[in-house]
């Protein structure tokens, strides 16, 4: 079984998983929402602001919020869905393992006409963490959807860090009306606010790090997109859940579907997406 822990200050739920070799995760259980995945020898290699509100049903800012059945502007909802808002239920559990469970309320189904059944299953191994979307239309009419693992990840400084594996990929600018580009650079490197969707990309990316050393490795299934996302100086100075210069310590890189999709779930079908998160010493 894994540890279900209330933090003090909010007094939200949360499970922390462990592997048999030491790797942990914490998982809140508003929003499914991953805030930390701790290495082996302790390094923690996701964001989450100073200024995070564990509150819900704000989103938490940083780990990993699940944005479904929507992401960003892609659907009629409001900007990323609503299941990063809402109260998932524990449906299965392991030392190593947990899967999370959300079927939406009352009033999320007038906004959202269409039943279904999202299971998050969080998975963590030797310093690495796995996480498994599936979704079920549990209704009797197809519905669209978009979807997003939101990943922050923490850096050691903006100017140290990348994204490779996007060479030569279209991508919608969100910063220009979603004009198509392609990246013409050998990495994606950080010099002001970037905000991308790039479009049916390899399924291998990676977060290089320079400063530590260390790149993280994103292997994702079931979704074509990557967004990468980093708010600079005006945009961070905007959000009041986030510092003013704390974008200089993450990184945005989301397995989506977003500009290639939507997704349609046919009566009774199932969606399952997933991504694989390891590390690699430079
Ligand atoms: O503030 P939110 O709703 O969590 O969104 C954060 C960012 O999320 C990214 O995925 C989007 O591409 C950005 O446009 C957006 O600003």
């Amino acid at each position: 079984m894994a540890g279900l822990t209330t933090d003090q200050s909010s007094g939200q739920k949360y499970v922390v998983l462990k592997s048999a070799e030491g790797t942990t995760a914490e998982i809140f259980l508003h929003g499914a929402h991953v805030t930390s995945w701790k290495t082996v020898s302790g390094e923690e290699v996701l964001f989450v602001s100073k200024q995070a509100v564990y509150k819900p049903p704000k989103a938490i800012r940083g780990g990993i919020p699940v944005c479904f059945p929507q992401f960003g502007g892609f659907g009629p909802l409001s900007q990323h869905g609503f299941a990063r808002n809402s109260e998932f239920a524990v449906t299965d559990s392991a030392a190593d393992s947990v899967t999370l469970s959300l079927t939406p309320s009352k009033d999320q189904l007038q906004l959202f006409p269409h039943p279904f059944e999202l299971k998050v299953k969080v998975d963590v191994g030797n310093d690495v963490l796995e996480q498994t979307l599936t979704a079920t239309n549990t209704g009797s009419k197809a519905f669209e959807l978009t979807a997003a693992l939101h990943t922050y990840f923490s850096i050691s400084s903006i100017d140290k860090a990348r994204v490779d594996g996007l060479s030569g990929v279209d991508y919608l600018d969100s910063l220009q009306d979603k004009r198509r580009l392609t990246e013409n650079g050998a990495s994606v490197r950080f010099g002001g606010e970037v905000d991308r969707i790039y479009l049916a990309t390899p399924s291998r990316l990676e977060v290089v790090d320079e400063g530590r050393g260390r790149a993280v490795v994103v292997e994702k299934q079931g979704f074509p997109d990557a967004v990468v996302w980093n708010p600079w100086v005006d945009k961070a100075a905007g959000m009041g859940d986030f510092g003013d210069d704390e974008y200089k310590e993450m990184v945005c890189l989301e397995p989506a579907v977003a500009g290639s999709g939507p997704v349609t779930l046919q009566p009774g079908a199932t969606w399952t997406a997933k991504q694989t998160l390891s590390l690699r010493q430079l």
